[in-house]
């Protein structure tokens, strides 16, 4: 599918630091909206239903994988969570940037259907620090902090079938990358909207 917004798709495992550079970038730009997912994880620290995550009983996930709503979902870290079709299609049909904090599975389906959005994977500088961002964000038990280390080397192992890698050691370095990311390729897909148009124009194609 090709529309005229941009969909910025960004995973990263566990603790890398992805809610924490997709906050600052949209405070640094205006233009690019989020998507909230729906989970059946239960919501930790100060979260709100409706703000980080709609929170779902598994029946009512149940309910919106039956009723087709979802654009991709998949099963992380023993939950399920998914990007609802509403929240993306119609918003970048009439031109806004979106952005989506999802899994690698998710966003390897998303690129499917959405052949121009743009993947980015982001990395933590070491395995070390993965554990110690995870500990200090303090949110998640020391058995939830295993599963997702754990299953951080097999979600690192995808990073190369994503269109940019950021490493996030120096947040401020990492925030500016992202920022650079989302300019490039609105330029890039401007350019290609216009020389697509001017095509058509002149081979008088309505
Ligand atoms: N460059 C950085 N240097 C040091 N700490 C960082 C950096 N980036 C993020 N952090 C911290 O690491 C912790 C994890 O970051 P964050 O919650 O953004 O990760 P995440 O990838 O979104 O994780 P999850 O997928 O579990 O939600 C947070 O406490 C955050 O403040
Ligand atoms: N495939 C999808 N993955 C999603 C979605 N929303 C979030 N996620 C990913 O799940 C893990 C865990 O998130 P957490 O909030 O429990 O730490 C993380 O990798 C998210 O990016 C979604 O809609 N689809």
């Amino acid at each position: 599918m090709d529309y005229p917004g941009n969909l910025f798709v960004v995973a990263a495992p566990s603790g890398a630091g992805k809610s924490s550079l997709v906050k600052a970038l949209m405070e640094l730009d205006s233009r690019i909206q989020p998507a909230v997912s729906h989970t059946t994880r239960p919501p930790r620290g100060q979260e709100k239903h409706g703000r980080e995550y709609f929170f779902l009983s598994p029946e009512e996930f149940d309910g919106m994988v039956l009723r087709d709503s979802f654009l991709e979902w998949a099963h992380v870290h023993g939950h399920r969570y998914g990007t609802s079709r509403h929240a993306i299609e119609e918003r970048v049909a009439h031109g806004a940037d979106v952005i989506l904090e999802i899994d690698f599975q998710g966003a390897i389906n998303v690129k499917r259907i959405f052949t121009n959005a743009v993947l980015i994977f982001i990395l933590p500088p070491s395995w070390e620090e993965l554990r110690s961002r995870l500990q200090r964000r303090g949110e998640d038990s020391a058995e939830v902090i295993e599963l997702r280390l754990k299953n951080a080397a097999s979600e690192m192992a995808q990073a190369r079938e994503f269109d940019f890698v950021i490493i996030n050691e120096l947040f401020e370095r990492a925030v500016f990358d992202l920022k650079t990311i989302v300019h490039a390729q609105r330029l890039k897909f401007a350019a290609q909207r216009r020389a697509r148009a001017d095509t058509f124009d002149a081979l008088h194609i309505p």
